[in-house]
This record gives structure tokens, sequence and C-alpha cells, in this order.
């Protein structure tokens, strides 16, 4: 007798079971201090492949990932696309294959696009909590794509603001996010309005020129550095790199896919798991910058979450 055929599980399920990202916190929290923490963690994780699509300014990225304390064994399958000007598609497209560790048959095949935005807004939420200045007032969000949506929407829900501010390089899309999101947002003319007395700054953008420059930035503000994934690519500018206590997800990914990491020479702080399991402090009264590269681990434990509340649910 054959396994049983993989159940697909598409955006609209994946949404339904996962209807806030702040679900995945806990399980979050856990795998990225499991990730720091060497072979004794149960991660499993080698660095991502990440190939050029030659002529079409496109990326895919194979992202596999084992995590024990989840018996969870996944690969996520992304693309990214730079220019998209005439095209519906999304910049960014996935798939998550999860598999039963137990023989290596594929038990589902989930939307990735959902995973990503909300696992990836989680992680930056939980860099926001141990690295965000007391008294928080002032929220910044620099892009107003998909990434800009999740990371409102869980930012907003943990932690209380005066104000929300959001500058895109179209202002027309950051018009359509302010009227679209459920509370009051500001849109602001140039990335420097939106940033000068900001507490907590997202970077969400597919800039590959810095969009961020130290020299706006509060003392001991937080950023969350979340585009700019490609070696040559920046978001920040090295001013913010050399002047930041530097938080990254990954080590070896930052030193290998991050331009904004990679170009300024910034010194690694610590691995965001390494603060989790209290190996390295947090910091918040300093200046922080974290990094984000986007863990498999991370999706492992996201379409495991879904996984599993899909099935209780059929
Ligand atoms: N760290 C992670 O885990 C992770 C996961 C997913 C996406 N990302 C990254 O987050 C960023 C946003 O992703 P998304 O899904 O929201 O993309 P998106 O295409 O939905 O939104 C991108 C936004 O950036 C703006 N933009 C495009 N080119 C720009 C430029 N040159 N300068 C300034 N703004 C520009 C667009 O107007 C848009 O508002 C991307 O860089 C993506 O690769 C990171
Ligand atoms: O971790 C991720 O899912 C994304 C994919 C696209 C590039 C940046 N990181």
């Amino acid at each position: 007798m054959g396994s049983a055929p993989p159940a697909f599980i598409g955006a609209e399920e994946v949404e339904k079971h996962l209807p806030r990202a702040s679900l995945l916190l806990p399980a979050l929290e856990a795998a990225l201090g499991n990730f720091s923490s060497g072979p004794a963690g149960g991660v499993v994780q080698p660095l991502r492949t990440v190939l050029a699509v030659p002529g079409h300014g496109g990326y895919l990225g194979v992202m596999p990932a084992y995590s024990a304390a989840d018996d969870a064994l996944t690969t996520k399958l992304v693309t990214f696309y730079e220019h998209l000007k005439d095209s519906p598609a999304p910049s960014h497209q996935a798939t998550v294959l999860l598999f039963d560790p137990r023989n290596g048959s594929l038990k589902a095949v989930l939307d990735g696009s959902v995973i990503t935005a909300k696992r990836t807004a989680a992680v930056s939420a939980i860099a926001t909590k141990l690295l965000m200045p007391a008294f928080a007032e002032v929220l910044c969000i620099l892009g107003a794509g998909v990434q800009a949506y999740s990371h409102y929407e869980i930012l907003t829900e943990l932690f209380t603001f005066k104000e929300v501010r959001i500058w895109n390089r179209s202002k027309e899309k950051a018009e359509k996010f302010a009227s679209s999101v459920h509370g009051p947002v500001r849109v602001c003319s140039s990335a420097q309005e939106a940033v000068v007395g900001a507490d907590v700054i997202v970077t969400v953008t597919m800039a590959a020129e810095p969009i961020l420059s130290g020299a706006w930035v509060k003392p001991g503000a937080h950023i969350n550095a979340v585009g700019a994934c490609r070696p040559n690519w920046r978001e920040l500018d090295d001013e913010l790199m050399k002047n930041c206590f530097l938080f990254v997800d990954s080590k070896e990914a930052a030193l290998t896919e991050s331009g904004d990491v990679i170009l300024s020479g910034a010194e690694i702080f610590a691995e965001l798991g390494e603060v989790l399991k209290g190996t390295k402090p947090a910091l918040p009264e300093k200046t922080t910058v974290f990094k984000s590269l986007g863990l498999a681990v991370e999706d492992a434990v996201a379409a495991k979450f879904v996984y599993d509340a899909w099935s209780a649910a059929n």
C-alpha cells in the first residue's frame, strides 16, 4: 500500500488556520534559540541555495530544514523578482513542502506566501520586544508591500504606539496602505520625514541602495531590517550599520547574503537566538539593528503549525 496523496493547503486555508502571526511566537522563539544552539538544538539547516534566473531579474531560493523539537521536516521554495512593472504576479511567491520525518513521505504542499509574510513579521516582533527602547511611541515603516502589512498587523497588536508613519517610493501605495489598515497611519513624503524621531523602524522594501540613513535615526531606536537579501543590496547606510549594535537571525547567512553587513563591514553582536537563550544581552537602550534574512526553520515551524490545525479540522 502506498502512502496517502499529499494534502494541498492553499493560501486561504493557511490564512484560516493561521489568522494571526502572533500565534507563532512561542514556537518561533523556541526555534530561534534551538537554531543558535548548534547541533544540540536539533535544528538541521544548511545555508539556503539562491540561484539567479539570468535575464529575468529573478531568484529562486531553496530552503530545507528539520527541527527535532517540532519534528518538522520541510523545504520552502521561494521566488523573488526585482522588476515586475507590468506583471500582476507578486514580487515574492513561495511553496512549502512538508514531509513525514519518520519515512520521508510528502504529507502536504502548502502555500508559502502567507507563511512567509507572517513568520517574518513574527520574528521581527520577537526582535522588537527584546530590543526596542522603553516607552517606544513612534513606529515607522519604510515600504508598503506585503511585509509592510504583516509587520503593521503584529507590531500594532503587540505594542501600543502613539503614532504610526509610512513612507513608500510611490506615494500612492503608501496612501492605499494608510486607508486599508485598521488604525491611523501618517503618510510621509520622504523617508527622512518618516524616520526622524521614530523609536521602532521597519525596512521592508526591494531597494538595492540605502533608503535609511543613520543620520536620521534617533539614538536608542530599534530597526528591523527585513529587505536587501543579496550580497550587493542595501537598505541601511554605513553610518547606521557602523554605529549600531547588530543582531542577526543567522551569522552565517548574514555574512554570505546581506549587503548591509558585508559591504559595511559592521560587526555582528549576536544572533537573536543567543539573546533568547540568555547567552547574549539584548541592549534595548542602545541603537539596535536586527538584520533579518529569513530562516528555513521558521517556515518549518509555521508549516507544522498550519498543518496540525488543518489536520485537526479535516
Ligand atoms: N527577512 C525575511 O525573512 C524576508 C522574508 C520575505 C521578504 N523579505 C524581504 O522584504 C522586502 C519586502 O518584501 P515584500 O514581500 O513586502 O515585497 P513587495 O514587493 O510586496 O513590497 C516591496 C515594497 O518596496 C518598494 N520598493 C520597490 N523597489 C524599491 C526601491 N528600489 N526603493 C525603495 N522602495 C522600493 C515597493 O514600492 C513596495 O512597496 C523584500 O526585500 C523581501 O525580499 C524578507
Ligand atoms: O526567507 C525568506 O522567505 C525570504 C525569501 C526571499 C528573500 C528574503 N528571504
